[in-house]
């Protein structure tokens, strides 16, 4: 019995999208605070997005290699439940902010992933993300699940090219905690889909089945 995971759906910009996503059951959004993105928000419009959640739908917000003070305006200025490291940021950087948060990693042959989770055994869960030489993330593409090891000391959350059609094989290949999506559910960098998120939950479903 494969118990279901968890959803988190990435980038979002617009309000309509998490009001979507709320409606349609997925656990966590993710609004990205990392200038050179594509799906970047401004605080007013992470706010407007914060604003459409119904209670009990996480906000995680996200972060390349910030300074400490971008993560502090964010904080001061949105209700956001948990922070998410993207980048190459320390243990140490990322448990100052007293905030529960995600550690990404992009996974990569040669990587040792358990020694990397030891390290960052302070985080809520390990985001294993696909590795694009000069993309920090998003990118749609899919890594090969064979790199991950069969138990991590963290809960694992999958991302990188997840889309309605992978996920339920995905989900009963790795076993995540969690399942994370962007571009997968768009149909453009930014702009949610409301029937994609339908099949990207449905395709989550499946796979207990
Ligand atoms: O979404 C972005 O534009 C982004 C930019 C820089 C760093 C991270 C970014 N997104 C992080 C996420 O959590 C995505 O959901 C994850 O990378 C998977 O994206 P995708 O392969 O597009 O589903």
């Amino acid at each position: 019995m494969i118990e279901t995971p968890r959803i988190k759906v990435c980038g979002l910009t617009r309000a309509q999208d998490a009001h979507d996503c709320a409606r349609l059951g997925v656990d966590a959004i993710g609004l990205v605070f990392y200038p050179d993105s594509p799906r970047h928000v401004t605080l007013e419009q992470a706010r407007a997005v914060v604003a459409a959640l119904p209670p009990f739908v996480s906000v995680v917000a996200l972060f390349v290699d910030p300074a400490p003070a971008q993560v502090e305006a964010v904080l001061a200025a949105v209700p956001v439940d948990m922070l998410q490291f993207h980048g190459d940021e320390s243990p140490d950087f990322c448990r100052a902010f007293q905030r529960p948060y995600l550690k990404a990693v992009r996974v990569r042959p040669g990587l040792d992933l358990l020694d990397y989770a030891g390290r960052h055994a302070g985080a809520r869960g390990l985001l294993c993300d696909a590795f694009v030489p000069g993309q920090a993330g998003g990118t749609g593409a899919t890594f090969d699940w064979r790199l991950l090891p069969p138990a991590l000391p963290l809960p694992l959350i999958l991302s990188g090219g997840l889309d309605p059609e992978n996920v339920t094989d995905a989900i009963r290949r790795v076993r995540p905690a969690a399942v994370d999506v962007s571009s997968g559910v768009e149909t453009a960098k930014g702009i949610k889909d409301a029937a994609k998120i339908a099949a990207f939950i449905s395709g989550v479903h499946d796979a207990s089945v």
